[in-house]
C-alpha cells in the first residue's frame, strides 16, 4: 500500500516537474546540433542577463560564439537557433553588461535564497514535503520503466553532472558574463558589506617581514622595467625583484585602470596571506599601500605555473611521480586553509595556473584575490555570496545555490587531477565534439574502463592501470555534482598518499 502511495506521489511529482519545465527554459534557448554530433549549446537570456553553455557547462562567451560560429559554418546548427549575427556581428543583439576586462561575470549576492525559490522570487510549486513524498516513487518508477538508467552509479554522476548544469540556467539567471576572460568575478561595488569580507585594516601596515618603501621597490624591479616582469594576471603584473639582501621576491603591482574595482580583491588577497604560513602556499612577504600604488611582495617561486609544466613549456615533461606529488602538495595546501588556519578559508580559484613549482617540484597555491573565511558559526553549512572564479573549475553547486563551501575547491581539486592526468585543460574547443568538454570526456572514458586512454601522451611511462583507476576514480568523486557526494579534502589528501605508495611498490615490482 505504502508503495503505491509512494509511485502515486512521485507520478504526481514528475507532472508537476513538467508543468515547471516550461518554465525552467523559457528563459533560454536550447541549440542543438544533430549533423555535427555531440555538443548542446545552450545560450539563456533572463531580463538581459546572459548564460553561455556547452555540454551544460558554464562557458564564456568568447568560447560559446566560437562553438556557435563553428556550428553554423559546418551548418550543423538546426534547432532554436538564435541567428549568426549573434556573435559580434549585429550590435543590436549584442547591448548587453559585456565589457572588457578580467572580469567576465556578475551575479547579485541572493543572501539566505533557499534552492527552492525560483529566479523571481517565488516559492516553487515543489515543496520539500513533496520531494520527499516523491522522492521514493520517482525511484520506483524510474527502476520499474527506465531500467537502463540504473547500469553503474558511475554513469549516473556523469549524466547528472549534465543535467545538473543545465537546469541551473534557471537559479544563475541574474548573471551578465564578459567576454574576454574566463575568470568569473563579481562587482564589488554591488555587493553590500559582509561581516566574512576581508577589509584593509591598520593594522596592515605592520604585515610580513619585509618593509619597503615606494623608491626601494622601484629600485628592486628597475623601475618596474619589462625585463624583470614574470607574468601577467588579471590583478595586474607580476616583477621578479632582488632586494638589497640579495633575497630574490615577487612583486604584484596592480594595475592602475582596474584599481577601485580589485582594491578589494587586493586587501583579501594582503590580510589572508598574512595569516597564512605553510610550504604548499606562496607566502606573504610584505606590501606597500602608497598613493596609487598597491604591491604585494611574496615569496619568488622560481619553476613556473603546473599549467605551464604540463603544456611542455618548460622542457621536460612532468613524470608520473611528480604529478602525484604535485597532488598530494596541493591537497595539503587545501586541507591546511579548510581546517587548520585561524579562520576557515575557502580558496575559491583553485587552477592549474595558479600552482607554482619549486625548482624540486614541489607545489605552493597561489592567488588569494577570490580566497573568502568559511561560515563563522559551527551551525552554518556554507556561506552565501556571489560566484567568483574560473570557468571549468566551477563547482555546480554552487553555481545554482549560491552556497558556498570548501567543497567548492574541492570539486575544482577534482577538475585540476584531471588536467594533472590527462594533460588537457578543463575546456578544449579544438577537439572533437565529444572530448571539448574534458570532465565529461573522462567521466565516459573511465564508465567506459578506458583510463589508460585518457593518461597525458606526452608522459612516456606506463603507469599500472590499476593505480590510474584509483586516481581517476578519485578525482572523479571530487567532482562530482553534488557537495555531499564529495570527500572533504583531507580525506583526498589521504587517499592520493595511499595511492602513491602503491605506485612506489608497483615500481619495486617492476
Ligand atoms: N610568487 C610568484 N613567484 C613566481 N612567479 C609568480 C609568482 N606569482 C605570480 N607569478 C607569475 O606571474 C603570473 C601571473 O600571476 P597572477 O597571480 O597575477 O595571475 P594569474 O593567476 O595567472 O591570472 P589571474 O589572476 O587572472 O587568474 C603567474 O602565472 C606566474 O607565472
Amino acid at each position: 500500500m505504502e508503495v503505491i502511495g509512494s509511485i502515486m506521489a512521485g507520478t504526481v511529482f514528475i507532472l508537476l516537474l513538467l508543468v515547471q519545465l516550461p518554465r525552467i527554459f523559457s528563459a533560454g534557448l536550447v541549440i542543438e546540433s544533430k549533423i555535427c554530433g555531440g555538443d548542446l549549446i545552450t545560450y539563456s537570456n533572463s531580463y538581459g542577463h546572459e548564460l553561455f553553455y556547452i555540454d551544460g557547462y558554464l562557458v564564456d562567451k568568447e568560447l560559446f560564439c566560437k562553438a556557435l560560429k563553428f556550428h553554423h559554418e559546418n551548418h550543423c546548427v538546426n534547432e532554436g537557433y538564435i541567428g549568426s549575427n549573434y556573435c559580434g556581428l549585429d550590435p543590436s543583439l549584442v547591448d548587453s553588461p559585456f565589457k572588457t576586462g578580467r572580469k567576465v561575470l556578475q551575479k547579485e549576492v541572493r543572501e539566505e535564497t533557499t534552492p527552492l525559490d525560483n529566479e523571481h522570487g517565488h516559492k516553487s510549486i515543489l515543496t520539500p514535503k513533496m520531494v520527499a513524498i516523491g522522492g521514493p516513487g520517482i525511484l520506483i518508477l524510474c527502476c520499474s520503466f527506465l531500467c537502463p538508467c540504473f547500469r553503474t552509479r558511475r554513469k549516473e554522476t556523469s549524466h547528472t553532472v549534465l543535467s545538473k548544469d543545465l537546469n541551473s540556467m534557471d537559479s544563475v539567471s541574474s548573471l551578465g558574463m564578459h567576454s574576454s576572460s574566463e575568470k568569473i568575478m563579481g562587482s564589488p561595488l554591488r555587493v553590500p558589506p559582509s561581516p566574512s569580507r576581508f577589509s584593509m585594516s591598520p593594522k596592515l601596515s605592520r604585515l610580513g617581514s619585509i618593509h619597503l618603501n615606494l623608491s626601494q621597490v622601484a629600485r628592486a624591479t628597475n623601475n618596474f622595467s619589462p625585463s624583470q616582469q614574470i607574468g601577467e594576471g588579471g590583478f595586474g603584473t607580476v616583477y621578479k625583484a632582488q632586494l638589497q639582501d640579495g633575497q630574490v621576491v615577487a612583486i604584484k603591482r596592480a594595475k592602475k585602470e582596474h584599481f577601485e574595482t580589485l582594491r578589494t580583491e587586493f586587501s583579501s588577497e594582503v590580510e589572508l596571506l598574512a595569516k597564512i604560513d605553510h610550504r604548499n602556499l606562496v607566502k606573504l612577504l610584505g606590501y606597500v599601500d602608497k598613493g596609487n600604488e598597491r604591491l604585494i611582495i611574496t615569496e619568488y617561486v622560481p619553476n613556473g605555473t603546473l599549467r605551464e609544466h604540463l603544456d611542455g613549456q618548460r622542457g621536460k615533461i612532468l613524470d608520473f611521480n611528480q604529478r602525484l606529488e604535485i597532488s598530494i602538495d596541493v591537497a595539503h595546501a587545501l586541507t591546511y586553509l579548510h581546517l587548520y588556519a585561524e579562520k576557515q578559508i575557502i580558496h575559491r580559484d583553485v587552477k592549474s595556473s595558479n600552482i607554482l613549482l619549486t625548482e624540486s617540484y614541489r607545489a605552493k597555491v597561489a592567488d588569494f584575490g577570490f580566497a573568502r573565511f568559511g561560515p563563522v558559526d559551527s551551525d552554518q553549512t556554507h556561506i552565501s555570496t556571489k560566484v567568483k572564479g574560473t570557468v571549468g573549475y566551477l563547482d555546480p553547486e554552487y553555481m545554482r545555490t549560491y552556497q558556498l563551501t570548501p567543497k567548492s575547491d574541492v570539486y575544482s581539486f577534482g577538475v585540476l587531477l584531471i588536467e594533472i592526468l590527462t594533460g588537457r585543460r578543463p575546456v578544449e574547443m579544438r577537439r572533437a565534439a565529444d572530448e571539448r568538454v574534458t570532465l565529461r570526456w573522462a567521466f565516459k572514458k573511465y564508465n567506459d574502463g578506458n583510463v589508460m586512454e585518457m593518461v597525458d601522451p606526452s608522459m612516456e611511462e606506463v603507469v599500472d592501470a590499476e593505480i590510474l583507476v584509483k586516481m581517476f576514480g578519485l578525482a572523479i568523486q571530487c567532482a562530482a555534482p553534488i557537495r555531499s557526494d564529495r570527500p572533504d579534502m583531507k580525506s583526498v589528501g589521504e587517499q592520493l598518499w595511499a595511492i602513491r605508495m602503491d605506485y612506489l611498490r608497483s615500481v619495486k615490482r617492476g
